[in-house]
């Protein structure tokens, strides 16, 4: 699978226990990141990470492409709430697309544990499927 994950700066603590916590899982995986999420993760985890541009610069754009692409299968994107972003626009969009092309998104940690443990139980198989068949009703997007 295809997982994307992104921290706004008060939230990246937390993404890097999410990948701690979870690096056996998310090794068997493909990880894309905004920039300085996916450097991060990456120091501190090891973990491989195809790194986009830091979400200011258009790292939220570039994972949208992806998304539209028919290329991501989950999006971990840990927002803050609670502060402005200077490219809130391009946030919007990413979260949109996810709506656009029905990929799962988790947006806070409590709904970014439950995709990770589905994701190690088999819940989201359903994505290769998708890949697969272009039928299939549920879960897959026709646009
Ligand atoms: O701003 C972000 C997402 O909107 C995250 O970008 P960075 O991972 O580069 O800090």
């Amino acid at each position: 699978m295809k997982i994307a994950l992104i921290a706004h700066d008060r939230k990246k603590e937390l993404m890097m226990k999410l990948a701690e916590a979870y690096k056996h899982i998310f090794e068997k995986h493909e990880l894309f990141a905004t920039g300085t999420t996916g450097l991060l993760i990456h120091k501190n985890t090891g973990l491989a990470v195809h790194c986009f541009k830091s979400g200011p610069l258009g790292g939220d754009q570039q994972i949208g492409a992806m998304i539209s692409d028919d290329k991501m299968d989950l999006v971990i994107f840990l927002r803050d709430p609670l502060a402005a972003q200077p490219h809130e626009p391009d946030v919007t969009a990413l979260i949109r697309l996810c709506d656009v092309y029905e990929i799962p998104l988790a947006t806070n940690i409590g709904t970014a544990e439950v995709l990770v443990r589905g994701l190690e139980i088999g819940l989201l198989d359903f994505r290769e499927v998708v890949h697969e068949n272009e039928n299939t009703p549920l879960g897959y997007s026709t646009k």
